[in-house]
Order: structure tokens, then sequence, then C-alpha cells
């Protein structure tokens, strides 16, 4: 027992080193370096240079090395991480696996016998001996020796020198160091440079452990297990981390010594860090993220795109008939590779997530098609059961993922795909030794020949693809994009969220199937090299590069990476600069190479309409007033010295609304229901004893509320009082500790948002941020959901129903919401007060019988405010809509609300008429200070 113990903790040393590594990157940019152990390696294949190609003494050499991987990192961070800040996090990520592959290479340029465990220098000087049965190497002591001394070093830097301390606030809070003078990019930067520094350290001392074994297991798999220590530690303690990954070590060693192999140590490891970030779900959100994706290709460019893929699509399966066998087969790879993109396609480019398990998904799908179609002697049945199968297993491995986002995903799907490579593929029902692949029998005829089964498979391509634009064009896709550009907002709309997820990963695993089915069924004997772990990572950056918003665009990443090499022997030089230049497009191009060819087509194939064209056609149509677009609303800050936090302050009357003040209610027509009220016995909406704590903050400490049906209440208090908390509780967005929510007579606590938006109870949010880069159609669509959803099967087979209903119920609504000017304007674009009228036709769209509005006139002119609130009033009083308003502008309350609700410090401290509430003594103390004068001032109501 000892020897795993002892062999553990020395390999546990070194993932430690990694994991403190991670942590300092992730905690300085927010996202996972996958090129850090790649950066180590580097340095590793400096020292070995260093050391046996130039003589430098070891003990010098091993600095020097450390600097080198200190500087790459700084590069990297500096080069690529920055520029690639307020891009989605994905982006980032996906640079760094790009990056470990391209540094990975470097390394082997500079060391050219690569970094052979058995002749990689090791540290003289260190002692040899025996522990138990376990021989204990120079380097194995040289680990112990220094990398606690490492360690102790980095934490006194990091806690007691003004650099650290600068480096690890700029670390936590980039804005704050920066106003208090600290240089947060510089310190950024330093952190990149130390971890590189620590990658170095142990790579050097690593690979002389290694024995024979190559480059390749510096990779993701010792990554995977720095990783595992980091994700434990909640990506923020560097002991923990540390601390964590000597377990993983002895852990490792335990299982291996007990005969679990490789892969049982993968699947635990998968497992562990599924369970670690689980329990910790914080880690799973976007990290206060608020990603900006690209837009999708515009309409004309894809049209172009379109096009282009009609011409070439003769010329694909024209080439059948002119190349060799050889060159076939490689293209049947580039076929295989574009429909497992078109999957990446769906999870990334549509739902904003990192999947690095889509082509372990693919050899699922692969494995259970083999042995179908043998058993069944039908290849279409083993192809339908494959992509079922791959359906299957990405639904498995997306249900975590309902909690799990962008790192957390990435993480565990990197995780799934080296056990699937290193175990589930291995199992004999799977891939087992090795399994023959039957050929798809056409009429009879044996798809035999490499040039035949081409053919056949850019077939699959076109399907995949035909696929793939119906989920992405439709009403399917547009309730993902909603999804990722603000799920609360969606699910405020009623958007069944981890359905809709699990649809896009189910859909998204059957065109990955599809993709292993084409790709095994074209080989003769299938064994788990066909689908390894690293290709998972290859199809992620075939299909950016291609670009993420064009449906081509996995074809022509696929074309470039893997048909390129494929076709042409590159060499290592060749392989440097395609990683090199893939790297280039993921930074400098957002769209990919695929936009900027398709806006070229576009151009050209404009031209070429225009030249035929009659001249009246030309005239692009006029395009509706621009309003100047004004930043988020903030919340009003208010402190103590500002005691009239009544009086709205007069905001920029340069805001172009929708609303016109002067004649609100001539401008807008309400929408008539098409479904009754919802009542029930007693109060529409009551809360009961309802209380929220987060860590030591009562932010809600049991509150009682009751809303009459076709009530107006309001709710005043100051910051922090709990208002939006309990708006949180009453929507479904936070669980309350205690206490119960009722809506119309039934028990609504444990109901999800979208549940309770479907029953009428429909929220509001303070920033109106909606849907970003959805149009103000678009989002009305999404809105049309609730009445008309589009499911999975109408959209993946074209039916167009929901699509229609959804649209006249947009047309109408931006008829009688004045908003018809700005239909195919992306809300982003729009001025506060036109986004608030947005989001009021959107609620409106789901026809609640109690709308809860967070702070409606925040961010509007003051004239819009008093034009909303009548609004607000009409939709009272024609719909007979209950309304629960939080508002700070207590003039503009007191216009609305009939009763009003006070708090203070997550308590109810006064309820009933304006003026009661206003001039309560427990309100003037709480909300007002205690100045009485300032109540007057607030406005009295009218
Ligand atoms: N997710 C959270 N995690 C930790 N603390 C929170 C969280 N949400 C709210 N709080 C804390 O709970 C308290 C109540 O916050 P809440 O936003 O509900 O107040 P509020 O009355 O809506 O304030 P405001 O008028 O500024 O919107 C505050 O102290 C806040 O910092």
């Amino acid at each position: 027992m000892i020897d795993p113990i002892v062999l553990g903790l020395f390999t546990g040393l070194t993932y430690g080193l990694l994991a403190v590594g991670l942590v300092l990157v992730y905690r300085s940019s927010r996202f996972l370096n996958f090129a850090h152990g790649s950066v180590g390696v580097f340095g590793a294949a400096v020292l070995s240079q260093l050391v046996t190609g130039a003589g430098v003494p070891y003990w010098l050499a091993f600095p020097l090395a450390m600097a080198v991987s200190a500087g790459v990192s700084a590069l990297i961070e500096v080069a690529v991480v920055r520029r690639l800040r307020g891009r989605p996090g994905v982006t980032g990520m996906i640079a760094t696996l790009g990056l470990s592959q391209f540094v990975l290479i470097l390394a082997l340029l500079v060391s050219s016998q690569g970094l052979n465990g058995l002749t990689f220098p090791k540290p003289p000087g260190m002692p040899s001996f025996t522990l138990g049965r376990t021989p204990i190497g120079p380097a194995f002591t040289a680990m112990a020796l220094l990398a606690p001394l490492l360690l102790g070093g980095l934490a006194l830097f990091l806690r007691r020198t003004r650099f650290g301390l600068a480096v690890r606030a700029g670390a936590d809070a980039p804005d704050t160091a920066q106003l208090n003078g600290i240089p947060a990019a510089r310190m950024t930067t330093l952190a990149w440079a130390l971890a590189g520094a620590v990658a170095a350290f142990s790579a050097i001392l690593v690979t002389p452990t290694q024995g024979a074994q190559s480059i390749d297991t510096l990779g993701p798999e010792l990554l995977l297990r720095g990783l595992a220590g980091a994700v434990a530690a909640r990506m923020a303690s560097l002991p923990i981390a540390f601390a964590a990954c000597l377990a993983v070590g002895v852990g490792e060693q335990a299982l291996l010594s007990m005969g679990a192999g490789r892969g049982g140590v993968s699947l635990a490891l998968a497992l562990f860090i599924l369970v670690a970030l689980l329990v910790q779900p914080q880690l799973g959100r976007r990290d206060g993220e608020q990603a900006r994706w690209p837009r999708a290709v515009p309409a004309p460019a894809s049209r172009a795109g379109r096009t282009l893929a009609g011409l070439a699509l003769p010329a694909a399966a024209g080439a059948a008939y002119l190349v060799s066998n050889e060159t076939a087969s490689a293209l049947t790879t580039v076929a295989g590779f574009a429909v497992v993109g078109l999957s990446v396609l769906l999870v990334t480019g549509l739902a904003g997530e990192l999947s690095l398990g889509q082509f372990a998904f693919a050899g699922i799908g692969a494995a259970v098609s083999l042995h179908v179609a043998a058993t069944t002697g039908n290849f279409f049945t083993g192809a339908v059961a494959g992509c079922a199968a791959a359906a299957g297993s990405a639904v498995l491995v997306g249900l975590p993922a309902l909690r799990l986002r962008g790192l957390a995903l990435a993480a565990t799907t990197l995780a799934f795909a080296l056990a699937a490579e290193a175990w589930l593929l291995r199992l004999p029902w799977l891939l087992g030794d090795g399994v023959s692949a039957p050929k798809p029998v056409w009429t009879g005829y044996a798809l035999v020949l490499a040039k035949d089964y081409y053919l056949f498979a850019l077939l699959m391509l076109v399907l995949a693809l035909w696929l793939a634009h119906r989920l992405r064009s439709g009403g399917f896709g547009r309730v993902v994009l909603a999804l990722r550009d603000n799920e609360d907002a969606a699910r405020a709309l009623g958007v069944p969220a981890p359905r809709r997820k699990l649809q896009v990963y189910g859909a998204a695993g059957a065109l990955a199937g599809l993709g292993g089915v084409v790709i095994g069924h074209g080989q003769t004997q299938v064994t788990v090299n066909s689908f390894p772990a690293a290709a998972g990572i290859d199809v992620v950056a075939l299909t950016v590069v291609g670009g993420l918003g064009l449906l081509g665009g996995s074809v022509l990443g696929a074309l470039l990476l893997v048909g390129l090499p494929g076709l042409v022997e590159l060499g290592i030089f060749g392989q440097a600069a395609l990683t090199l230049g893939w790297l280039l497009v993921v930074v400098v191009m957002p769209g990919g190479l695929g936009e900027p060819l398709a806006r070229l087509v576009g151009r050209l194939s404009g031209q070429a309409r225009r030249l035929g064209a009659p001249v009246a056609d030309l005239q692009p149509p006029a395009p509706p007033p621009m309003p100047a677009p004004d930043p988020l609303p903030r919340r009003r800050p208010r402190t103590d010295a500002d005691p009239h936090p009544a009086t709205a302050l007069p905001q920029p009357s340069a805001v172009v609304s929708a609303l016109p003040p002067s004649s609100p209610t001539v401008a807008v027509t309400l929408p008539r229901r098409t479904s009754p009220l919802v009542a029930g016995p007693g109060p529409l909406l009551e809360a009961r004893g309802v209380a929220r704590a987060f860590g030591g903050v009562q932010a809600v400490g049991g509150v009682d509320l009751a809303v009459g049906p076709g009530e107006v209440v309001g709710i005043i208090g100051p910051n922090g009082a709990g208002k939006t908390t309990l708006f949180e509780i009453l929507a479904g967005f936070t669980r309350p500790d205690q206490g119960q929510v009722a809506f119309a007579g039934r028990d609504v606590t444990g109901l999800s948002p979208q549940r309770r938006a479907g029953l009428g109870l429909v929220r509001s949010f303070q920033d109106a941020r909606l849907f970003p880069i959805l149009t103000v159609r678009e989002s009305l669509l999404v809105a049309g959901e609730r009445h008309a959803p589009t499911g999975l099967l109408t959209a993946a087979l074209g039916g167009h129903g929901p699509q229609r209903r959804q649209e006249a119920l947009a047309d109408n609504l931006l008829d009688l919401f004045g908003l018809a000017a700005y239909a195919d304007r992306q809300v982003g674009e729009l001025s506060t007060g036109t986004r608030r009228t947005a989001e009021l036709a959107c609620l409106l769209a789901l026809e609640p019988s109690l709308l809860l509005l967070d702070e409606p006139s925040s961010g509007v002119s003051q004239a819009d405010g008093v034009a909303l609130a009548d609004l607000l009033a009409r939709v009272n009083r024609e719909l007979g809509v209950a309304l629960l308003v939080i508002e700070h502008d207590l003039p503009l309350l007191s216009r609305l609300a009939g009763r009003m609700v006070a708090m203070d410090a997550g308590r109810v401290i006064a309820d009933g008429t304006p003026d009661q509430v206003r001039t309560h003594p427990a309100v003037v103390g709480a909300y007002l200070g205690t100045d009485a004068a300032a109540v007057h001032r607030s406005g009295a109501p009218v």
C-alpha cells in the first residue's frame, strides 16, 4: 500500500503545480488556459536543448527555461488573450486549445528528438533511493525538495510583496484595482508569466519520470489531472488546489495498483470533476460574462453562401469521378468531420457552449451503427441506431450541463472525451480491439469502392446541412439564441430552458453520430484510434475557423484543417503554419474565414443582379430613424447624503422613445386577450413568510404579501432592502429558504419561472436588456412561443405552423405598440425607453394576469417615465392585469398604485395607501432618513 501512496504523492506534486498555474490564470483572466501544459512542455524542450545541445549547466538552464516559459505565457496573454477580451469566453478557450497545439509543435521543433523521458536531462546532485519497493529517482527527489520551496516562495510573493498583492487585487477586482492605481492589465500578464514558469518547473521534473512516453502524454491528459485539483478548489484557492492534486495523484496510483488501468483512471477523473463542479454550481455560471456574440452572418451573405454551396455540390460530386480512391477516402473523412462540425455549430454557434466531447459521440454513433448493421444486415437501421445512441449519450452528458456552463461544461466534456477514448469506446460491445465495418448497400449495389462511398458521404453531408439549417433558422434556433443571449429573460417569457437545451444537445449528438457513421463505415476496420479525444478539439477548431455563424463553415474548416493535411504531406513546419493560421483566424476574425468569403460572394452576386435589374429596384428601403443608443441603465446610486430618493432625477431628454410623452395613450393600442385572467380563491398572489439569506446577509427575512386580482401595488424601500430578491422569489428565479408562494390559489413555490410565466405570473427586469442580438420582431416571436411553441421535430422537418401564428402575433404587437419602425433593429441598439416598450410588448404577448415590474422607469427620461406609468395604468384598467411594481420614483408610483408596501432590511415595514406609507414613521426613518421635510419634497401623490 505504501508504494501507491508514495508514488501518488510524487505525481500529485506535479499535478498540483499545474493546478496552481491554472488557478492563477483563471483568477486573472476568467478562463481556462488549455495551453498551460504545453507552455510547460516548451520550457522542458528549451532545457533539454540548452543542456544537451548547448552544454549549459543543468541548474543554470533550469531557471532559464522557466523564464522562457514565463515569457511565452506572458506573450500569450498579451498577444492573444487580451485581444479576445469582450468576446465570448468560449472563444478564449478555443484560442488556447489552438495555442496548446502550436506551442507543442514549437516544443518539438526546439527539441527535435522529442521529449523522451529516457534521454531527458535529470537533475544532477539529487539523491536516488528506494522507499518501500519504490525506486525514487533524482527527478522525484528534486520535485519533493523544490516543489514546496517553489510553492512557499509563490505564496510569500503573492501575500507579502507589493507586486504580489497587486497581482491578487488585479485578478480579483480589476476595476477597483485600476481605480486604486494598480495597473490591472500588467498584473494579469504577470500572473500569466508566473503560471508559465510554474508549468515549466513541473514539466522539467516530470518528463524524466515518464519513461519512453512521448510528448502527447503531457497534453490534455496531464492538464486534466491539474484541472481536477483546480476545480476542487473552485478555481480560487491555490493551497486547496495543490492539496486536491496530491489526493488525485494518490487516488490515481491506488486505482492503477488495483488494475483499473488508464481507462479506469480517466473514468474516475471524469466523475471526480463532474461531482466537484456539480456541488459548486457557481463555477458553472458564466462568471458575470455578458458575452458579446456576433450576430449570425446577415441574410444576403448567407444567401450568397447557399449559392456558393449550390455550385460547390456538383463540383464535389463530380470530383468522385476524377480523383483516386485514396483521395476519395481523404475526402470522405473531410465529409465526416464536416458533419461532426455541424454538431459543434449547434452547441457552440447556436447555444454558445463549448463541448469538447462531440467526437466521442461520433465514436459511440459509429460503434453502435457498426454492430447493429452487422447484426441486422441493414446499414440504414445501423445508421439510425447509431445516431439515436449518440443523441442519447449527448443528452446524458448534457443533463449535468443544465447546471454547468462555460468553463465547467468545457472541463466536463474534455474529461468525458478522454474517458471515452481510454475506457468507454474500448468496451467490447462498442469498439473493443476493433470492429470490421459493413458497407452500405444501395439498391443492391454495395458501396465498397472508396469513390462510391465518398458520394454516399457527400449525400449524408447534404442531409446533415439541411437538418442543421432547419434547426438554426426557424423558431427552434431563435429560442436557443434567446437562451444564449439572456437566459433569465427567456425563462421569464416562458421558454422551457432545460428542455430546449437538452434538445440542442440531443440534436447535436445525433449529427455527431451521423458523422461517426460516415467515418466508421468508410473504413475497413474501426478502432478507438479512429475517434481520438484530440479530434474533439480539432472539430471545434475547424468549425470556428470556417465560421460559427455560417452553415457551410464546418465544410470550409474541414477542407482546410482535415483535407489539407490528409491530401498533402505537410511536415512539422507545415503543421505549425497551419495551426498558427487557424489560431490567427480565431483571434482576428470573429466570423471565421467563411464570413468574409460569403460577403464577397454576396457582393459579387449583388453586382451581377444589379447589372440586370431595373433602376427602381436598386433603391434601398429608407431605414427607420435611429434612436441614439444609450448605455444600459445603472441603478441610481443612493447614499445617506441623498435624502431625496423619491424625486426622480432628470433623465437625458435626448432619449428617443417609442412612447411619445405627450400622447402615450394615443400611440399604443393594447392587445386584446384571448385567454381569460386567472383567478382562484383568495388573493391572486400570496407570499407567506418567505425568507432568503445569502451567506450572512438576510436579503428577505419573512415577508408576507398579498396582491388581489386587478390590484396595483407598489413596493418601495432603500437600496438593499430586499425588493429584487423578493421579486426573484415570487417569479421563481430564487428558491426561498422558508415560506410559500401561492398564485391563483395554487402553491407555486417549487415551480420554475417558465411554469409560473405560463400560469400568468410574469416578471420584467430592472435593466430591460431583453435579447441584445435578436431584433424586436424576433424577441416578440420568442414571446409568441408561449402560445405557439416550435417543437424539435417540427423544426427539423420544416413545419411552418407555429411560425405563422407567432408572426401574426408579433406583427399585431409591433403595430399596437408603435414599434413597426424598429421591428428589424437589434434590441441591443435601442434606447432604454424603446427597449422597455419592446419588453412590455413581449410581456403582454404572454397574456399575464399579474405583472411583476422591477423599476420600470429606471433609465428612461422623466417624461417617458410618466408616459410609461400612464400606459401601465391602462394595462391594469383595460386588460385587468394586476401589477406589483418596484419603483424608486414615488410620484410616478403614486400615479399608478392604490396601495404601497415599504421594505427595509428584508422586512415589510409598512403597508397601506401611498399617503399612509409615505408618512409612516418607520418609512421616514428607514427609507427617507429622519428628515420629514424630505418626505414632502419627494412629491405628494396627486
Ligand atoms: N445573489 C446574491 N448573493 C449575495 N448577496 C445578494 C444576492 N442578491 C442580493 N444580495 C444581497 O441581498 C440584499 C438585498 O438585495 P436586493 O437586490 O434584493 O435589494 P433591493 O431592495 O432590490 O435593492 P436595489 O434597490 O438596490 O435594487 C443586499 O444586501 C444584496 O447585496
